[in-house]
Parts: structure tokens; sequence; C-alpha cells
């Protein structure tokens, strides 16, 4: 079975307030798009999981084949990775990863789990893995695990990227007067105190159009747009990454959000 995966862009992010678990309540409207990685899974006598990737700790990918067998029991499997997109980009790649595994071995071995418990696995697995069981356009809460479904229409967006943001420690990284930003994303604030390349990218950006936004933790940023204009400014962007996607955005209600003037 071949396994395409996807990738999504926080429209924008607030971070509201830390949670007594050591977690933060956050608002963001998370969006699906078509940017991925290939699982291949097969039937083997043994377990085996390979990739591509440079890990440093196990795959999100065979913490997906875990998280799944505390909860159902799962035959031996083969498991590739073809890693085609960036690690710390802020679009998710690995928790797409991650769901498309729960999804793909609940179908390859019809384990007939419902879409409530693979949201509940998901969870275990990240904040960011329940999404992209339904993927789409929602709006996401609490720990970024409560999902809502948001009507959407197409529109054009640039996604560039140049450094990455490797970091699961973000969150810990913000400041009590971050909670008060009007930054459309929160995040940039910590990622800009921490992050020299990626801050001298942002200014990079900035003096092209003030309308870029990071996406999640970073450091890929997106600028929404006609197709046109896009491609003017890409020319402009110096960046390892540069693509125009077709991104969903809220058909109506979030406009003060998601375009800022
Ligand atoms: C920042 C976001 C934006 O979508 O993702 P990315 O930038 O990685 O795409 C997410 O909130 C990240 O999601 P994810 O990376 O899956 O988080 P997890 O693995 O569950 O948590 C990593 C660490 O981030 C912190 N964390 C995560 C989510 C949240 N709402 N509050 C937090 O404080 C916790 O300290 C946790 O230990
Ligand atoms: N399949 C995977 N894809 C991407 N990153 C993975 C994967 N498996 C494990 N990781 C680890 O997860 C971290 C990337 O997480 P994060 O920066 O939050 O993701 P992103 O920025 O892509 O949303 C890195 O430390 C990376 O080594």
């Amino acid at each position: 079975m071949k396994i395409k995966t996807s990738s999504k862009l926080n429209l924008f992010l607030k971070v509201i307030s830390k949670r007594d678990d050591g977690y933060h309540d956050i608002k963001t409207i998370m969006s699906e798009f078509d940017f991925g990685d290939e699982i291949f899974i097969s039937k083997s006598s043994t377990d085996s999981f390979n990739s591509n990737m440079v890990s440093t700790g196990p795959n999100l990918v065979e913490k997906a084949l875990l998280k799944l067998r505390e909860h159902v029991s799962v035959p031996s499997v083969s498991i590739e990775l073809k890693k085609m997109t960036p690690i710390g980009s802020g679009m998710g790649t690995g928790s797409s990863d991650a769901a498309e595994t729960l999804k793909g071995l609940n179908d390859f071995f019809n384990l007939k789990l419902d879409r409530t418990m693979l949201l509940k696995i998901a969870a275990e697995i990240g904040m960011d893995v329940p999404f992209f069981i339904d993927g789409k356009l929602a709006l996401a809460t609490k720990r970024g695990d409560k999902l809502e479904a948001v009507d959407g229409v197409f529109k054009n967006a640039l996604v560039v990227m140049d450094e990455p943001v490797i970091s699961k420690n973000i969150y810990t990284l913000l400041e009590p007067s971050d909670f008060d930003s009007d930054e459309p994303n929160t995040l940039i604030l910590p990622v800009l105190r921490n992050y020299p390349k990626v801050r001298d990218f942002y200014y990079h950006l900035q003096n092209i159009d003030k309308n870029f936004r990071m996406s999640g933790a970073g450091g890929a940023f997106f600028l929404i747009g006609e197709n046109d204009y896009l491609n003017q400014v890409k020319n402009k962007v110096s960046a390892k990454l540069k693509m125009i996607v077709d991104i969903r955005v809220p058909e109506v209600g979030y406009d003060d959000f998601i375009f800022s003037s």
C-alpha cells in the first residue's frame, strides 16, 4: 500500500494561556495542502522501518505504530518512509506522516478503528496529529487537538522556507508579554528572539511584502494572494524552498485574522 502524506499552514495562531498540564491553550486555523512524503506499508514476518530521513530519535511513523499497538493488535509489518519534505518547517509534515500511518495501518489490516478512536490515538502522538485525520480546514482550540471543521474556498499561497526551526520547546520560550501581542502568530516572537537565521529571513521577507506570516513554530512562511503577484514576489525571495500552492481559507468569518492590510 502506498500513501501520500500532506502538510498544513497555520493561517493564524494565537497562544492564549499556559495550562495546568504544562501545555498551552491555543486558537488556530489549520489548512491542509498538497505537499508531502510517501509511506509504503507491506506484510512482513518481522517488523521493519526504513527511511531516507536522518533521525536522531524514533520516527513519528514508528511512534504511530507503537501507539496503535497500545490499543489494538497489529500484525508484523514493514513500513518505509520516503521523506521529501523539510524538517522543522511548522508545516506539520511529521504529524501528517504519523496520522497517515495510523489510517493506513487501520485500512491495510482492516483493524476497524473508527474516527473517534483514530483521533484519540493521534492526540497521544502529538497535538498536531489529530488535524491530519480529517485534514482540509479546521479551527483548532484547547491544546490544538479540539477540532471543528470550517467551510473553505481555495486561494493561492506562496510558501517559502530557508532555515528550519528544530525545537519541540518553542512554547517554553514564550514571555508573559507575548500573550498580549497582536502578531497573527504568537510563536513568531520566541522564534525571532532565539533563531537569528530565521529572523534574518523574516526581515528579508518583510522588505518584500509585510503580509508574510509564519506557519506553526516556523521556519516556513506564507503569503496568500493572486497568482501573478505571488509569482513576482517568488522571484524576489531568496530561499531554499519556494512554491505556490492551492490553500483552503475560510469562506466566511475569519477575514480579520487572515487578511491583514
Ligand atoms: C506549534 C504547532 C502549531 O501547529 O506545531 P508545528 O509548528 O510543529 O507544526 C503545534 O502547536 C505543536 O504541535 P506538536 O509539535 O504536535 O506538539 P506536541 O508534540 O504535542 O508537543 C510538543 C511540546 O510543545 C508544547 N505544547 C504543544 C502544544 C500546545 N498546545 N502547547 C504546548 O505547550 C508542550 O510543551 C509539548 O511538550
Ligand atoms: N516523519 C517525520 N517527519 C518529520 N519530523 C520527524 C519525523 N519523525 C520524527 N521527526 C522529528 O520531529 C521533529 C520535527 O517536529 P516539528 O518541528 O514540530 O515539525 P514541523 O516543523 O514539521 O511541524 C524533528 O525533531 C524531527 O526529527
